[in-house]
């Protein structure tokens, strides 16, 4: 990174009354408006790419109207898209110019990074296409700047017109899945289908390859790269043995989620094979138990629920952290998912055929409805050709207006004095967009370290270092070659998707004193990154008292697990850490490292 910033950050620049008249403009805001839309394009350019998470882009733009710099953040834990516009647009021209933000920015890492940068960078003005939609973060960044100095005007809010509500629904389209699942606390979730022109998705005897044309399903590919984890049922994995996997060429690929009461499933089918991505089984409680065994020696994940059904799964995967769920089921479990109403967005694509057939299955099952009255209504709809098929999508629920809904921390505080942002004294973290999200391995602190011959290297994140230290010191070339990829990955994600990857399919290539090495890996890099950044020294530090715990529902190693069934190692060193660092473990013990 070229540009540091510390925390306070001083005010560098005034709002003068000129620059004010001249970035209005002529009061219906359309310029404005425009670098609004612009800033939420943006910021939909890793999607597909990189695991959903909430999505921020940054225009900058000089007092005569010109864009001067541009930013988007590309995965969680990498740059932030404030820092990126302000480098882009060098110190000169930032001077005296007005940042448009599709989202408010969200500092979960206690360094206020985005803020700190654009008022370090004297702008002197910002434009705020939407506040944050979670809680914990919901109206800190407008305040933080303000109270630098710097005028905020929100859309909707501050500024009004109709070019500022097209605008302000761009930037409530590209951050949907975090609006809803904020407002609904399940993941986004949208339904896809393809079907011919009368209404099929398959032909009586259940045959469906292929109804869209090759375009179209291309961009399903895209859909399910845009996703946390894609739902199919079981007859549909009976039917279609499918893949799931997003063959578009980017680099995210989604989970695939198997729902199946019965769970009598065939013993040989493409979900199994995890060398790709992983499969989660969820089903009955109870059912198939050999069968859950046989799933689970292949390293399918086996989730049993006391009553499954559409709701309770995804209740389950919002713990679980998801964002963005696609159903790519058949009209049984959609009509389920539907009147759960766990269904927010459609996509369907219509093919010109027909194939008739009494018993062939239609897109939506049972829904209870007997006059077209009740029919459900779509709200922003699209339609677009693709290939020769019509994709029609739109919102079953509308956006929530988050606005009365989620007050800010501290207008909840105000109300009800009994409420804390912060469990007392369990302290969970996971996402880095959530709150302590800095203690994650994904957060955007580059650290460097010594090599084997005592030269300093600099990794993006402790993510990076920790993954790369599988192979480091194997004697073979293969080995250094992956420890170099891993080390240029473009964010933390990337670089944990290439680190387990290699492991599972080059086990060989695993250094051997691997197991026992790794906490000791992970601990170094740890102590640095809590002793170099002093705000995160402090956000260690005040958590003393509290116990620790990676809410990390999938590594029962580092995580806590679900139900407190992990080991929690990473919350573990942190609190090893902290009591260091607080003095409380006395020199001799200093160098004593946890042991699994
Ligand atoms: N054209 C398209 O876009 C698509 C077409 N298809 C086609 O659709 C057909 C399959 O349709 P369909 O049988 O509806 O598909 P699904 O397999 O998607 O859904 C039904 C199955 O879901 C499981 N399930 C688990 N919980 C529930 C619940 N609460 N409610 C309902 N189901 C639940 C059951 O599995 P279990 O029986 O194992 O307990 C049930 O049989 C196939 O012919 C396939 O080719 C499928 C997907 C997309
Ligand atoms: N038949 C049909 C679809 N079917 C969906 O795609 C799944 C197969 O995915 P994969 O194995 O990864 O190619 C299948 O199980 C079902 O969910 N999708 C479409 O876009 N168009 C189509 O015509």
């Amino acid at each position: 990174m070229a540009l540091s910033f510390c925390y306070p950050p001083p005010i560098t620049c005034r709002l003068t009354a000129a620059t004010i008249r001249s970035s209005h403009g002529n009061g219906n805001y359309t310029l404005e408006a425009s670098f609004v839309r612009r800033a939420a394009d943006l910021s939909d350019k890793s999607s597909g790419f990189t695991s959903p998470h909430p999505n921020f882009g940054c225009v900058i733009a000089n007092p005569g109207g010109n864009v001067v710099g541009e930013g988007y953040l590309y995965a969680q834990g990498t740059t932030p898209a404030e820092v990126q516009a302000v480098e882009a647009a060098g110190a000169d021209l930032c001077i005296g110019a007005t940042a448009y933000l599709n989202m408010e920015p969200g500092d979960c890492h206690g360094d206020s990074t985005a803020v700190s940068a654009l008022v370090q960078a004297g702008i002197v003005r910002v434009v705020v296409g939407m506040r944050h939609p979670l809680q914990h973060l919901r109206g800190n960044a407008v305040r933080a700047l303000r109270s630098q100095g710097i005028r905020v005007d929100v859309l909707g809010e501050d500024l009004q017109s109709k070019a500022v509500e097209e605008a302000q629904k761009s930037c409530h389209l590209v951050n949907a899945h975090l609006i809803y699942r904020a407002a609904s606390r399940v993941p986004f979730s949208v339904l896809k289908y393809a079907m011919t022109l009368d209404g099929k998705i398959a032909a009586s005897s259940g045959h469906a390859a292929w109804i869209s044309s090759k375009k179209s399903r291309s961009r399903v590919f895209e859909l399910r790269g845009r996703s946390d984890a894609i739902v199919v049922g079981g007859n549909t994995v009976r039917k279609d043995n499918p893949r799931l996997t997003a063959r578009h060429g980017g680099g995210h690929l989604p989970m695939r989620i198997v729902m199946t009461q019965t769970l009598d499933l065939p013993e040989e089918a493409n979900l199994w094979d995890i060398s790709e991505v992983s499969t989660i089984v969820v089903t009955q409680r109870g059912a198939r138990r050999s069968f859950q065994k046989y799933l689970a020696s292949k390293g399918v994940e086996v989730v049993e629920f006391d009553m499954l059904n559409p709701r309770d799964v995804m209740e389950y995967f919002y713990d679980r952290g998801y964002l963005s769920i696609l159903w790519e089921c058949g009209g049984t479990l959609a009509a389920s998912a539907i009147s759960l109403g766990v269904i927010h967005k459609v996509f369907a694509f219509v093919a010109p055929k027909i194939i008739g057939g009494r018993n062939a299955p239609s897109p939506v099952g049972e829904l209870g409805m007997v006059e077209m009255s009740q029919a459900l209504d779509l709200s922003d709809v699209s339609y677009e050709q693709v290939g020769p098929d019509m994709l029609v999508s739109g919102f079953l629920q509308p956006i929530p207006d988050l606005t009365p809904v989620i007050p800010s921390m501290n207008e909840t505080s105000a109300i009800d004095p009994t409420v804390t942002p912060y469990e007392p004294n369990i302290i969970f973290f996971y996402k880095t967009w959530d709150p302590y999200g800095a203690f994650s391995n994904f957060s955007p602190h580059p650290i460097r370290m010594p090599n084997g011959t005592g030269d300093y290297v600099s990794w993006s994140s402790v993510e990076h270092y920790y993954q790369a230290h599988k192979y480091v010191g194997v004697d073979n070339p293969q080995a250094q070659q992956y420890v170099e990829e891993i080390r240029s990955a473009k964010s933390p994600e990337e670089a944990a998707r290439m680190g387990r990857l290699v492991q599972r399919r080059h086990p060989d290539l695993v250094r051997p004193d691997w197991d026992s090495m790794k906490i000791d890996v992970m601990y170094r890099a740890l102590k640095f990154k809590f002793s170099i950044y002093p705000h995160l020294n402090s956000m260690l530090l005040s958590t003393a008292g509290s116990i620790l715990v990676e809410a990390s529902p999938h590594d029962l190693f580092w995580g806590g697990g679900r139900e407190g069934e992990g080991l929690n190692y990473l919350g573990r060193l942190l609190m090893q850490l902290r009591s260091e660092f607080l003095g409380e473990y006395s020199s001799s013990s200093e160098s004593t490292i946890l042991s699994p």
